[in-house]
């Protein structure tokens, strides 16, 4: 097997150098200045390596007539392998169809259950799919309008009364808002049982862009992460699509994991890994490189030290 150098004079087999491209954390800050040379060049090379990554799998559920219209977007639907499935009903067709995939995370190959922003006519969906995968944690990174555009539904209450969405009722129990999000809880009963799910809305981050400035995502993925332990999976998120903040997100909270015990650090396997399972995770260019960013920031030590 042919091997190749990597930047930092590493060795790799080839077949390696095609999902991952470790980089020392000690040599980071010159690797982020050769990435991003001659207008970002070599980050719009590497990007534009994982374009086509497991955009050969099928999404055959995602097509049936009967699914089609719980899609939000008709070119985002999640691969048949890693779909969540929900509990059937019935012999109802389709009843077991969510627009949503496991992610694997820093804790656990299946960590995050990733989403499209529910729509009203599947919003019921979305809370059996939180009760069923038995979620305690919803990040939700877009607003439910953005530019006059419907995003998500407001698939919550909108005061403390308990609403019922399908056989699940959904009450506010606390919520503190701070400049950039909102985090509640909410408590939830399916029968006889009760639990209580945390819900970190992000509400500053706009569509196909990053947060401003971007380390303020380092900030609300540590606001997160001081809440919800290792243990708890998954972790149910999504935006609009389910794709591109998400992917954003989840791969900011693997690497800030990942530094603290490992000398290399993988963007592109990590990037490389999500879109196995679900495609386009980090959809832009632009969010790309601001995985970068936040990562030069925190081991420079010069992430956004406002208190929130
Ligand atoms: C570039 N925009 C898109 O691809 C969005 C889906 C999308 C992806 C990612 C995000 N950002 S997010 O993941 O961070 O929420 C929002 C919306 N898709 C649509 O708007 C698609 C059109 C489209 C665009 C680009 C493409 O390659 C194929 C088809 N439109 C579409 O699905 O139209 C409906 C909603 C009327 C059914």
């Amino acid at each position: 097997a042919t091997e190749t150098r990597t930047n930092d004079n590493m060795s790799l087999p080839d077949s390696i150098i095609e999902t991952s491209r470790p980089v020392r954390i000690d040599n980071f800050s010159n690797h982020y200045r050769m990435m991003s040379a001659d207008s970002d060049f070599r980050f719009s090379e590497e990007f534009e390596e994982l374009k086509h990554v497991g955009r050969d799998q099928p999404c055959t559920f995602a097509d049936l007539p009967c699914n089609r219209p719980k899609n939000r977007f008709t070119n985002i639907l999640p691969y048949d392998h890693s779909r969540f499935k929900l509990q059937p009903v019935d012999d109802e067709e389709g009843s077991d169809y969510i627009n949503a995939n496991y992610v694997p995370g820093y804790n656990s190959p299946r960590e995050f259950l990733v989403t499209q922003g529910p729509l009203h006519s599947t919003r019921d969906d979305f809370w059996r799919m939180v009760w069923e995968s038995n979620s305690r944690a919803i990040i939700m990174l877009t607003r439910c309008v953005e530019k006059g555009r419907e995003k998500c539904d407001h698939y919550w209450p909108y005061d403390t009364m308990p609403v019922y969405y399908g056989d699940i009722s959904v009450q506010i129990l606390n919520e503190s808002r701070y400049p950039d999000w909102n985090i509640s809880e909410f408590m939830l009963c399916r029968g006889d049982q009760q639990r209580v799910t945390r819900h970190f809305h992000f509400t500053t981050w706009p569509d196909f862009g990053v947060p401003n400035p971007p380390h303020i995502l380092i900030r609300f993925v540590r606001a997160f992460r001081e809440r919800v332990s290792p243990d708890q999976k998954p972790i149910v998120v999504h935006c609009s699509a389910g794709v591109g903040r998400s992917g954003t997100f989840i791969c900011l909270d693997r690497i800030l994991q990942q530094i603290l015990v490992s000398d290399y650090v993988d963007i592109f396997g990590i990037v490389y890994a999500m879109r196995k399972e679900r495609v386009w995770m980090v959809q832009t260019e632009q969010q790309y490189i601001c995985i970068h960013q936040c990562l030069l920031a925190v081991l420079e030590g010069k992430e956004l030290k406002i208190k929130y």
